[in-house]
């Protein structure tokens, strides 16, 4: 018999319906768990489901029993996966589900940003429009995303969605090469020119070593255009720091961000303290939780899982003996 245990049930809203395997099983179900619970909740369990709860290569050591960890989510980087290739573990994930919801999520931010909505809303609230004595007043710069050149870190599901709504937006979307790679043909923006000559610069790749980081002080200072950045992907990706930099420095116009490097930050986080600004806006990693989405999410893994019991697996990150 199958043992399923679920280490951050509260990850996912509780309205979202979550069926039960359509086959033998035991499933338990926790809430929330803490790093130094892992193991011992995971005892005997052959199918393990995580959305953000960290599996690292100590603790999988300790639970020979585990065939599959399924991640209920896109990005699987809370596991280690290489150990899980060599001892021969399955990994899968929830692939597709954010399609609509992420570069929903994405646009937001660009609009309330370009269009400096915070700002005016503000105003707005403490009497500005009153003391302006006239039906509008121009205290923050307006613009519009027709002709912004888009550049786009990530071309998979998410990117490539933004790419087809910016096209709507009359955007120029670009995709950028990947950083350190030359020779990726036609279709890709070297990555020094997309840092130069982009207005917004999004991202939608996966937090991995070679991606960890990739926007740091370095490529703040080879944007030339200041442009807006939005992260909707993994906090990782950006070093908050140096992004916090930028802003002072006047290198970009604004950031939004939907992920911090830590979840959720500490109060001294840099990019926490600075979500006040009128340029910045962060939320709390919600890009994702549309309710179609997570019920999206939900229905797949379970999918996911019955498809591995029953020898059709289905959204592995890799091959598994
Ligand atoms: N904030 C949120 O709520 C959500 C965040 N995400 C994040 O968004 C990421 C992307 O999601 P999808 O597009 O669905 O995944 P995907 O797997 O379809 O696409 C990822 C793309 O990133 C590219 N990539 C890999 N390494 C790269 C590099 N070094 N430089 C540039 N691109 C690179 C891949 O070639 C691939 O095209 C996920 O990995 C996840 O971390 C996903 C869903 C919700
Ligand atoms: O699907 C993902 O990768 C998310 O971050 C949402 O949990």
């Amino acid at each position: 018999m199958q043992r399923i245990v679920f280490l951050d049930r509260s990850t996912i809203a509780p309205q979202v319906r979550l069926r039960r395997p359509g086959f033998e099983h035991e499933l338990v179900e926790h809430q929330r768990t803490a790093p130094e619970e892992v193991v011992r909740r995971l005892d005997g369990a052959t199918i393990a489901i995580t959305n953000k709860v960290p599996l690292t290569a100590a603790m999988l050591e300790q639970l020979p029993r585990l065939r599959l960890i399924a991640v209920a989510a896109t990005g699987t980087d809370c596991v280690d996966k290489a150990w899980c290739a060599d001892h021969g573990v399955a990994v899968s994930n929830i692939r597709g589900y954010a399609v609509n919801t992420v570069p929903e999520h994405t646009f937001a931010l660009m609009l309330a940003l370009r269009r400096n909505l915070v700002a005016y809303r503000d105003d707005v609230l403490r009497g500005r429009w009153q003391e302006a004595g006239q039906f509008c007043f121009f205290d923050h710069a307006i613009h519009d995303l027709a002709g912004a050149r888009l550049g786009i870190i990530g071309d998979g599901v998410l990117g490539q969605r933004v790419a087809e709504i910016a096209r709507a937006f009359r955007m120029v979307p670009l995709f950028a090469a990947h950083k350190g790679v030359s020779g990726m043909g036609s279709l890709y923006t070297p990555w020094q020119e997309m840092l130069a000559t982009s207005d917004i610069i999004t991202l939608h790749a996966p937090l991995t070593a070679a991606t960890r980081g990739m926007i740091a002080r370095p490529e703040f200072e080879a944007m030339k255009r200041r442009p807006l950045i939005v992260n909707t992907a993994r906090g990782g990706l950006v070093d908050e720091a140096a992004l916090v930099q930028a802003l002072d420095a006047g290198q970009i116009s604004g950031a939004g961000f939907d992920v911090v490097t830590s979840e959720p930050p500490e109060p001294d986080n840099v990019l926490l303290r600075a979500a006040g600004r009128h340029n910045v806006i962060l939320t709390p990693h919600v890009a994702w939780a549309s309710d179609e989405a997570q019920q999206a999410l939900a229905d797949q893994l379970m999918d996911n899982i019955e498809g591995f019991v029953a020898g059709r697996p289905r959204h592995l990150l890799q091959r598994v003996s």
